[in-house]
């Protein structure tokens, strides 16, 4: 660790620019750029295989680099990577739990690992704060999803980290243990912990304070819900079956995917949402389908969900063109 890093109070809490990594011939992460303040949350989204666990890999000091440089917690990330990784609260897809132990002997577990002091005071603290108590005797291979990710959460927190990196913490746990887990999230962030967080959930990308998109290793946006739909520039139509019948708006995604100025088509509830940046294009391609009966076409707001499609499909043939 250089000696001033530990005790200045950093403005960014992750400053990293150009970071990179390659596997074989692959580029899975490209030059990246990432910047976040103390005490905010940040989602973190992109497609499978997109780049994000590699790019968290790198930010909490379990990877090198290939290229690129920068600081976590005011620590260098080439440098102080072992200490990056102390201050650090990571917490993997697969939790990462030891589940033949309990959920107490896992928290003590950990406790070791990093050499708390006042272990049982601790552990007694984390099982509280994550509504654990009653159940500490449990394994934590008998535990239900939900609660396996409230332990994961407890494991990583237990060190009292300033930064957590979360990877997917939410997937495959249902709706009230989702809320829960953001709820904690939010009281964490306003003690001032900051957090990087993957999801693929749209309503969780809106509980962020702010967004970064990836795609192929590339990322293509960043910024508030607000700013990344503005930056878009994206205009949007749906359309919807008169007599609310999806199988009447069938025949329109093949052709409306292939006509020219359109972007995405995708479904939302009971409308199709045809998406394109450039506005009279767009309107050029939906004027065959506006005529035909039983169909009611109105402008609509863009959403997120509109844009990430959007950059998906444009990346994907800027890859193309690439090749
Ligand atoms: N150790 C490795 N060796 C070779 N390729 C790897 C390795 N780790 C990851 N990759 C590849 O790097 C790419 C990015 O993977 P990564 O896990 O970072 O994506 P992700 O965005 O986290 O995906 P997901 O949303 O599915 O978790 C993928 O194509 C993956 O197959």
């Amino acid at each position: 660790m250089t000696p001033t890093s530990s005790t200045l109070a950093p403005d960014w809490a992750i400053d990293v620019r150009g970071l990179t990594k390659r596997y074989g011939t692959t580029t899975v992460v490209d030059h990246v750029d990432l910047q976040l303040r103390p005490g905010r949350i940040c989602g973190f989204l992109g497609p499978n295989g997109s780049g994000k666990t590699t790019t968290i890999r790198m930010l909490c000091g379990l990877l090198t680099p290939d290229e690129g440089e920068g600081h976590c917690l005011g620590l260098d990330l080439r440098r102080d990577a072992l200490e990056i990784r102390r201050q650090v609260g990571y917490m993997t897809q697969r939790f990462g739990l030891y589940e033949d132990l309990s959920i107490r002997e896992n928290l003590d577990f950990i406790a070791r690992l990093f050499e708390l002091p006042e272990r049982k005071r601790q552990v007694d603290e984390a099982l509280e704060r994550l509504g654990l108590v009653s159940r500490q005797r449990q394994l934590a291979g008998a535990l239900s999803g939900g609660w396996k990710q409230r332990l994961a959460l407890a494991a990583c927190l237990l060190h009292r980290p300033r930064l957590l990196l979360l990877d997917e913490p939410t997937a495959g746990v249902d709706p009230k243990a989702r809320r829960d887990f953001w709820d904690e999230i939010h009281r964490l962030a306003a003690e001032g912990i900051t957090v990087l967080v993957s999801t693929h959930y749209m309503d969780e990308a809106a509980r962020c304070h702010e967004l970064v998109y990836i795609a192929y290793g590339h990322l293509l946006a960043r910024g508030t819900e607000r700013e990344i739909i503005a930056q878009s520039g994206l205009t949007v139509w749906a359309v919807q079956a008169e007599r609310e019948d999806p199988a009447a708006l069938a025949p329109l995604v093949t052709p409306l995917k292939q006509a020219p100025g359109v972007q995405s088509v995708a479904a939302f509830g009971s409308a199709l949402h045809v998406a394109g940046s450039d506005p009279a294009a767009l309107e050029q391609a939906i004027t065959p389908w506006r005529a035909q009966p039983g169909l009611r076409w109105a402008p609509a707001q863009a959403s997120l969900e509109d844009v990430f499609i959007g950059l998906i499909g444009q990346s994907r043939d800027n890859m193309e063109a690439a090749r």
